[in-house]
């Protein structure tokens, strides 16, 4: 009889008329978290979120829909973060979100047992870098871009679900304490957090930034790293954990575990991340993902990982193509190409598949003067390069694909060149190329001059790193359950504002680049 006093009333309800609710998942600090069906889309499994009844005062109301509202619009811009799909309150007045279900483990059980080997702790690492970077970069709201810090980075927020063409892929869950840079400080201004993640500035309540999110970040580095943590406090106290993570020093890899190979440069990345100061902690994301690149490439991570949104900035210099003797290569195939007959003699940029009797190329085909074209050539132990792919599922899935020449001697201090594509990934052509960039790792710049385009003046082979084909897989996998509102332009516009966003960046940098 007992037990069914005690049983959950919310099991069996329906919510909303639409989501029938099955069992608790779990319960977390702000409210119960239950698996349902949504019976409007044919009984999809999905994840619904309920405010605490003992927190249902109307700032943590607020609080609740700024976490909804904030993995919605973040979830849009990265596969690492929960999707949220629905907000309401139930009959009772208690507010809940609903996200999308996941199967899977949670980080903490995948790192409790065991330090990962490092193949995997780098493919793993790199996801957690991408969401967490995704959430720096910002939500935009009202046409103002607000970065968000998470404040709460330990495993127990993070899922690992098992994709079928990815692999391990890591999802952030639990916004429920992230801000808004900029929103109101004194929504935040007290203590929260987990203790012995918890940055020594977020301890005194001081105002943060996403370097916070970084010291969190380098805690759990090391816990899966080393299987252990890398601070103990005397006891489970504010007061204790306050002194910790002000003056206790981490322990060393060696101290915990002398027989642990880990490459020198990856406990320095850790512990730097760990830094007391803010300021000697790497300051963004962007320069851990750059300092585990190599560590990537060396240990040949790149099938678990998923990745950095863009940017490959080479510091090498243009190479020609070499022509072969034998048979056609790819490079010879494009060099035997002409301008398209439907397409204008101007200087434009589209992008193309090219079919060759070997096989199947990404192409990019661009009409520029005759001298421009040579000067890209001649100066080719001067060019840099620039390759990066932008994208947004929302209201389309669009993706901008942006390669950069930079002559240190035609361009010195004027804008390089900008070759700019969209991939449509709702089109056949689209997806396609997607594919293409994923599968051949290569792709092909035809260049034709003006003055002659019955003959390619040039053509210039690039390679995609793997962290790109890694994200541009993501893309495509999301953009294929993506429901697209039908507004490509409005995608295309997005990409564009946030293109123009980073040009200078981007220019600044080819500039200087050694
Ligand atoms: N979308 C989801 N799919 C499947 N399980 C989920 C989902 N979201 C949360 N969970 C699970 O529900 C449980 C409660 O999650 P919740 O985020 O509320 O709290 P928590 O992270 O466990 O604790 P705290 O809020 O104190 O950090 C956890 O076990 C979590 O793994």
């Amino acid at each position: 009889m007992q037990t069914r006093s005690r049983k959950d009333p919310r099991i069996g309800q329906l919510l909303s008329n639409r989501y029938q609710l099955i069992e608790l998942i779990g319960r977390g600090a702000m409210g119960q978290v239950y698996k349902a069906e949504d019976v409007l889309l044919g009984g999809v499994i999905v994840a619904i979120k309920f405010l605490a009844q003992t927190l249902l005062t109307r700032k943590m109301r607020d609080r609740f829909r700024s976490e909804a509202r904030t993995c919605a619009l973040l979830s849009t811009k990265s596969m690492h973060i929960v999707r949220v799909m629905d907000y309401g309150v139930d009959e009772q007045e208690v507010p809940y979100y609903v996200m999308e279900y996941l199967q899977g483990s949670s980080f903490s059980d995948i790192i409790s047992s065991q330090n990962l080997p490092l193949p995997r702790f780098l493919g793993l690492a790199r996801q957690i870098c991408a969401g967490i970077q995704c959430a720096h970069q910002g939500i935009t709201i009202d046409g103002s871009t607000y970065p968000i810090i998470h404040r709460d980075i330990k495993p127990s927020n993070l899922l690992v679900t098992q994709d079928p063409g990815f692999g391990e892929l890591v999802k952030i869950l639990d916004f429920g304490i992230s801000k808004l840079l900029q929103a109101d400080v004194s929504q935040t201004s007290s203590y929260m957090g987990t203790l012995a993640y918890s940055s020594p500035e977020q301890m005194e309540g001081r105002e943060l930034d996403s370097r916070s999110d970084i010291y969190s970040l380098g805690v759990m580095l090391f816990e899966m790293l080393t299987g252990k943590m890398p601070l103990q406090a005397d006891t489970h106290s504010f007061g204790s954990w306050y002194k910790t993570h002000h003056f206790q020093p981490p322990r060393t890899f060696e101290s915990i575990n002398p027989s642990l190979k880990v490459p020198k440069m990856l406990e320095n990345l850790v512990m730097s991340c760990l830094a007391k100061d803010v300021n000697d902690r790497p300051q963004t994301i962007a320069d851990i993902l750059k300092a585990l690149e190599p560590l990537e490439q060396r240990y040949n991570a790149t099938r678990q990982i998923s990745h950095r949104i863009g940017e490959a900035l080479l510091r090498r210099p243009v190479v020609a193509p070499v022509r072969s003797p034998d048979a056609l290569s790819p490079d010879e195939a494009c060099q035997l190409t002409t301008w398209p007959k439907d397409k204008p003699v101007a200087q434009i940029v589209f992008p193309h598949i090219l079919e060759t009797k070997r096989e199947t190329l990404a192409t990019i085909w661009v009409m520029l003067s005759q001298q421009e074209i040579e000067n890209i050539q001649i100066g080719k132990l001067y060019n840099r390069l620039y390759k990066n792919f932008l994208c947004t599922m929302s209201p389309h899935p669009m993706i901008l694909w942006i390669t950069a020449l930079y002559n240190q001697i035609h361009h010195k201090d004027s804008d390089p060149r900008w070759l700019r594509c969209y991939l449509d990934l709702k089109t056949e052509q689209g997806e396609k190329i997607s594919r293409l960039l994923i599968d051949k790792e290569k792709y092909y710049i035809l260049f034709f001059a003006l003055e002659d385009p019955q003959h390619c003046a040039y053509v210039l082979p690039l390679q995609t790193t793997p962290a790109q084909r890694s994200q541009l897989l993501q893309w495509m996998i999301t953009s294929r359950t993506w429901t697209s509102v039908g507004k490509a332009a409005l995608s295309k516009d997005i990409l564009r504002d946030e293109f123009e966003r980073l040009r200078p960046a981007i220019a600044e940098e080819l500039q200087v680049a050694q």
